[in-house]
């Protein structure tokens, strides 16, 4: 099977500080991929690398067949790249459904063949809001939201893009146990529905039950990559990333 996403050899420098070195990475069609590591090691550098909002200086990024190295971050999004935000940036001054209508307009109808029109858009809006359970708060603002809300939200503008990709970075962090379990549901839900998924987590129980495979970064290198079962007993992972 041809993978979706072939990351091979990025690396990253800030100044004379290697963030990333020699990241090789390849996620297949349909698969859920945790990313982990401890914090600094390059995950969320890898994922700006990916997404375009920064430039490796090596190596190269393949996306459905096609070279995204050189493309924007709104061309890589337009291919079917999303991600959402650990710290969720909505447009605070437009209400639920207007927020997931911009990615609407500036994604899906950006595409070829890709157009919805009103009441198509508007549908689209609620169907959206309403597989992450907020549909009744659509004419809501988000300072409305509660935290858990707010990273629903978040997926939802996500998912408004029609991705064939979903980069999920730290979707759970400061929630409760109960709040947690909803979101992890909700990417094997997304990923059920045909989206693939690459989540980014510190919370080990998340990382286990959603992943079918982990890659590990430490220090910028990746590190172990494999089934979840056996990543956590590696030698070289637990002693790196689990502390032990
Ligand atoms: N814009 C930047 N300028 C300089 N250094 C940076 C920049 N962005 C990240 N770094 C450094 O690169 C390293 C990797 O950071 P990154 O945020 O990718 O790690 P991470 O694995 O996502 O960490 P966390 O789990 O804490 O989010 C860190 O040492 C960080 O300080």
């Amino acid at each position: 099977m041809t993978a979706l996403l072939q990351v091979s050899g990025l690396s990253k420098r800030f100044g004379g500080f290697v963030a990333l070195d020699g990241i090789d990475l390849d996620v297949q069609p349909g698969e859920r991929l945790g990313l982990i590591g401890p914090n600094g090691s390059g995950k969320s550098t890898l994922v700006n690398c990916i997404c375009g909002t920064l430039h490796n200086e090596t190596g190269s990024v393949r996306f459905a067949d096609e070279t995204l190295d050189g493309l924007t971050a709104h061309q890589r999004t337009r291919r079917g790249l999303a991600r959402s935000f650990q710290l969720p940036r909505p447009f605070a001054s437009l209400s639920l459904a207007e927020n997931v209508r911009i990615p609407i307009l500036y994604s899906v109808n950006a595409r070829a063949g890709g157009h919805l029109h009103g009441a198509a858009i508007d549908e689209r809006c609620l169907e959206l809001l309403g597989m992450v359970g907020l549909l009744a708060k659509a004419r809501q603002m988000p300072r409305d939201l509660t935290q858990i809300e707010m990273r629903k939200l978040e997926l939802a503008r996500a998912m408004a893009a029609q991705p064939k990709l979903l980069i999920s970075d730290e979707a759970m962090a400061g929630l409760s146990h109960a709040e947690v379990d909803e979101i992890i549901a909700l990417l094997i839900r997304l990923n059920e529905q045909g989206v693939t998924v690459i989540m980014i987590e510190h919370i080990m129980r998340a990382v286990m039950e959603f992943s079918q495979r982990l890659a590990v970064l430490v220090a910028g290198k990746k590190i172990a990559d494999g089934p979840p079962k056996d990543i956590v007993r590696d030698p070289e992972v637990v002693k790196a990333y689990l502390g032990e």
